[in-house]
């Protein structure tokens, strides 16, 4: 199990040292408005999951959508305490 702070310091990290498989640098590679697909249908799945399927499939949906809106920021550079000072 990891923590936001922790997911978003290895895929920083990952981003730095572009390791083979990554599908992080992958996405990254891909460009925001891929990126921005995939927060979409991400965002889809976890509207879905909440309205006809379990908490658990839900819970992991969400997680999905975490993770990909955590590439975006990777890609546009944006730090977590960027987003913290909005919430
Ligand atoms: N938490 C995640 C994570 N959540 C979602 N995803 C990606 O998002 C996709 C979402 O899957 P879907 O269910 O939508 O399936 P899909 O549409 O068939 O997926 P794709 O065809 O688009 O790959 C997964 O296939 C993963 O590619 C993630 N990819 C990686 N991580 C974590 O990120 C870290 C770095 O990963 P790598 O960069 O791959 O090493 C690791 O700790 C991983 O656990």
């Amino acid at each position: 199990m990891k923590s936001f702070e922790q997911l978003y310091a290895e895929l920083a990290e990952k981003a730095q040292t572009r390791p083979e498989g990554s599908g992080t640098v992958a996405q990254l590679d891909a460009g925001v408005h891929a990126i921005g697909k995939k927060i979409v249908e991400e965002a889809a799945e976890v509207w879905m999951a909440a309205e006809y399927q379990s908490t658990d499939e839900a819970a992991e949906e969400i997680s999905q959508l975490l993770y990909h809106l955590q590439v975006l920021m990777l890609a546009k550079g944006i730090s977590l305490d960027d987003v913290y000072s909005h919430l």
